[in-house]
């Protein structure tokens, strides 16, 4: 896989005020890459650098090999963003609302309108008023007005932001399937974690300004993840309070202890002797989710 994003030591000041600190990394083409970090992290200044809207104080950048300072224009030529906010016309149609962007660009083809108002489902709405549609009926068409011109690349600002959780899901599903039908490579910004882990292939951990870790999941896990948390239900009954058969616990509920495990390889002859005693209904490793693993490279940098 070819990098479509190359970031070298980039540094970006406002008013003389370091809000970006020697950020590198690179992208993959074909890849989604979520950019996580809380409020103020820098995360929307880094779109705006990659898209040439902003310059960069120090430092460089190559988005589908063009320099973001000089070549600004024909990087959004070819790349799509969706912000927070919607900016459609509310008065105006699905269909026209789409139709008037693609003229905008230059770019009005009336198959391209139809098979995205199809992909997202919004085909049977064409002709309704945006201003009628739910938040994630509107995001929807964000996405496809985003994917008007057939680009390489696409910037999420918060994608999620206002959405309830069926709406998210809906998001999350539709992003998956525009990276694997159209190929296009993907950055999402969120500040909620948990919601992009179903579709990332690697992450980007940005904290006042700068990145404090990156890689794919399974990377962090490996790094990361020193500890198994398993919470398991069962009418287990310990006679030890601490401890079963040499493997900590904690009582989490009534039918509900949580054990500590030094590796995953410890669950299987757990649960083997946990089940030659009594029942098993469920278990689950609780500390896995990215969520835990954030927290987890913040603690260990001492940046909470
Ligand atoms: N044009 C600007 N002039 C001065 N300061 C700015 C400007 N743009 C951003 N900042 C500051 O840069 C910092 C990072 O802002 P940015 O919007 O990139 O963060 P973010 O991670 O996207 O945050 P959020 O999750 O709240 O959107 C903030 O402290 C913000 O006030």
């Amino acid at each position: 896989m070819t990098n479509i994003i190359e970031v070298d030591n980039v540094s970006k000041q406002f008013n003389n005020r370091e809000i970006l600190k020697d950020v590198s990394f690179i992208i993959k083409e074909g890849s989604i890459n979520g950019l996580l970090g809380p409020n103020g992290a820098g995360k929307t200044t880094v779109i705006r650098l990659l898209n040439g809207v902003i310059d960069a104080t120090t430092g460089q950048m190559k988005v589908m090999n063009f320099d973001p300072k000089q070549q600004g224009d024909e990087i959004r030529k070819r790349a799509g963003i969706v912000t927070e906010s919607a900016s459609l016309y509310h008065d105006m149609s699905a269909w026209d609302n789409l139709a008037f962007f693609s003229k905008l660009y230059g770019k009005y083809y009336s198959n391209r309108i139809n098979y995205l108002l199809q992909q997202f489902d919004m085909l049977p709405y064409k002709d309704q008023v945006v201003g009628s549609f739910s938040t994630g009926m509107k995001k929807r068409i964000s996405l496809a007005k985003a994917l008007l011109h057939n680009p390489r690349l696409l910037f999420l600002d918060e994608p999620t932001n206002g959405l309830d959780p069926e709406g998210i899901n809906e998001v999350i599903h539709y992003l998956y399937k525009v990276n694997q039908e159209e190929g296009v490579t993907i950055l999402i910004c969120s500040h909620v974690l948990h919601q992009l882990e179903s579709i990332c292939d690697s992450y980007l951990f940005l904290n006042e300004g700068r990145i404090v870790e990156k890689g794919a999941k399974q990377e962090l896990e490996d790094k990361y993840l020193k500890e198994i948390s398993l919470l398991v239900e069962t009418g287990l009954n310990p006679v030890n309070s601490q401890s079963y058969k040499g493997y900590p616990y904690n009582r989490k509920g009534s039918n509900q202890l949580e054990f500590l495990l030094a590796s995953k390889d410890a669950i299987t002859p757990l649960l083997t002797n946990i089940l030659s005693e009594t029942w098993v209904h469920s278990c689950e490793i609780t500390n896995r989710s990215l969520e835990a693993l954030y927290f987890n490279i913040r603690g260990e940098r001492g940046d909470e």
